[in-house]
Order: structure tokens, then sequence, then C-alpha cells
């Protein structure tokens, strides 16, 4: 994997454009779409299918159930990202579930942590469309003293987020994202909802802030986002947007969110009735 390494990255990660050919994007897609309406789950500002079973709030144990044939049978997506080799420190050595999120023009998904029941490995597939991922800090925490118990044992939920992105990856249709540690565990990962996306020239630096006598046109120039990885941007067209700097209209996005929950109960004949998981009834 290593050719496929973000340098820019803090942490590490692994960007791979065609990941998937565009008749097994269209396969894919035609699949996903498919889906019986029931596995749909329709959120304010995108919609949802999770495959490989739930995760119990609250007990990070995955009730695992099978994962459809398009990700294991053709296109052997769980295969080929075994064969990557990042999950291989894992018990099951290839994700065994998968978040399947679409996103129409002008949707996106609001800066957030995956949570501690997923190993820190996450391999996302980006379908039908590019996508912009940004990657966000929480400001400082206030001084300890300044905590009190319950403020102290509180989760990260509610704590403030730095505004501006820390930097930002650009996933092509078809490409493959591999991110690990420090940038899963350190950052909070969002999409903002936008129907075009607007990058500054990736040559030029951002402004700083006592650069405000900078001539209308240079802060025009600045204007818009950088992405790490635009040099290993596998279509010629989009490269020189995000180098030269211009806009790129979305359309409708699928992705594959596919991790590892280490932790998992199988289910056996009968299902789940009646089984219990530390003691409690599920
Ligand atoms: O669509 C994506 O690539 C991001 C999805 C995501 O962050 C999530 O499902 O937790
Ligand atoms: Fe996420």
């Amino acid at each position: 994997m290593d050719p496929y390494r973000i340098a820019a990255s803090p942490g590490t990660a692994y960007y791979v454009p065609d990941f998937v050919s565009p008749q097994e994007e269209e396969y894919l897609i035609r699949k996903i779409q498919e889906s019986p309406q029931p596995k749909w789950k329709n959120l304010a500002n995108r919609r949802l299918q999770v495959w490989g079973g739930d995760v119990k709030s609250g007990s990070n144990v995955l009730l695992k159930a099978a994962l459809p044939s398009f990700l294991t049978e053709y296109p052997d997506i769980i295969p080929r990202l075994r064969s990557t080799g990042v999950f291989s420190n894992t018990k099951q050595g290839a994700p065994n579930h998968v978040i399947v999120n679409e996103y129409l023009p002008g949707q996106g998904i609001m800066p957030h942590e995956d949570g501690p029941s997923y190993h820190p490995v996450v391999a996302t597939i980006s379908l039908g469309s590019h996508a912009v991922f940004n990657y966000y800090r929480y400001k400082a925490p206030p001084p300890e003293e300044e905590i009190d118990e319950d403020e102290a044992s509180r989760t990260s939920r509610g704590r403030a987020i730095h505004p501006d992105p820390v930097f930002s990856i650009f996933l092509e249709p078809r490409s493959l994202i591999i991110t690990t540690s420090s940038l899963y565990t350190d950052h909070l990962h969002g999409i903002d909802p936008l129907e075009e996306d607007i990058f500054a020239s990736a040559l030029t630096s951002p402004p700083s802030s006592d650069t405000t006598e900078d001539s209308d046109l240079d802060a025009e120039k600045h204007r818009g986002i950088r992405v790490v990885n635009w040099e290993q941007i596998k279509d010629e067209e989009t490269r020189r947007v995000l180098e030269e700097g211009g806009s790129l209209k979305r359309g409708t996005r699928v992705s594959l969110t596919c991790r590892v929950v280490e932790r998992e109960l199988g289910v056996g004949v009968g299902g789940l009735k009646g089984m219990r998981l530390q003691g409690k009834k599920i």
C-alpha cells in the first residue's frame, strides 16, 4: 500500500484511485438502489443502509448478520480489502460491517467521530460522484481546574469544534481511502452540504490573518478548499481544477464505509431470540 500513502496527511492514510472499475461501480449502485425500501434509513440530510449486523448501543458488540453477495462475491469488495493487508492485525482480517450512505447534491454529514465500537482503520469507497472529506479538531478543552467532575466524565459530545478543517482529502468516484490511527481517533470528519465544491489553487498557500492588505484578486485566488492529495488524483481534468483552482458540481454519491467490529456475536439457528449479552437479555 506504500505507493498510495498520502504524504501530507497527519497520521497514516492511503488513497487508491480506481479501486473499483466503472462496470463494478454501476453494478454496485444498481444493487444498492434495488435494496428493499425497509433497508433504507432516512435521515434529515442523507439516507443509509447498514450491512453486517447492528452494533448494540453501549455494548460495542456486533450482532453479526451476513454481508450481501454484492460485497463478498461480485464485486469481491471484502476480499479485495482483505488483500490490502490494512486489517491484518484485527481478528477478522477484513471488514465485517459496512454502512452505505447516499448523498444527493447539497447533502452532507456533520463533523463527527465514529465511536469506540470500531477498530481504528476505516476503508471508504466512493461511487457515483466525488466528495471532499474535511477533518476537524476540537477546540482546546478548558483548563482542568475549571472542569467539574461531571464535565470530565462526559464523552466528547458537546465539545466545541474548530470551524476550519485542519485538512481536506479529495475522493474521486471509484476510489478507496483508508484512514488509520490518529487521523481517525484525534479528528472529527465531515462532508459539507454543498451542491458545488470550490477549490483554491493547491499551489497557493492559505491566506494568513496578517495579509489583510491583499488585493481583491489575491483574495479571490485564495478562496476555497485545498486538498492534501491533489497530486494523487487520477482524472486529469479534476486534477487540473485542484491544482489551478475552480469548482466541481456534485452528483449523487454513494459511499461504502467498511470497518471491523472486533467483538462480534454470531447469529445461530433460532436467531437472536432469548440471547443474552453480558447477562442482559437483548
Ligand atoms: O460518506 C462517507 O464517506 C462518510 C460516512 C461516515 O463518516 C460515516 O458513516 O460514519
Ligand atoms: Fe464517520
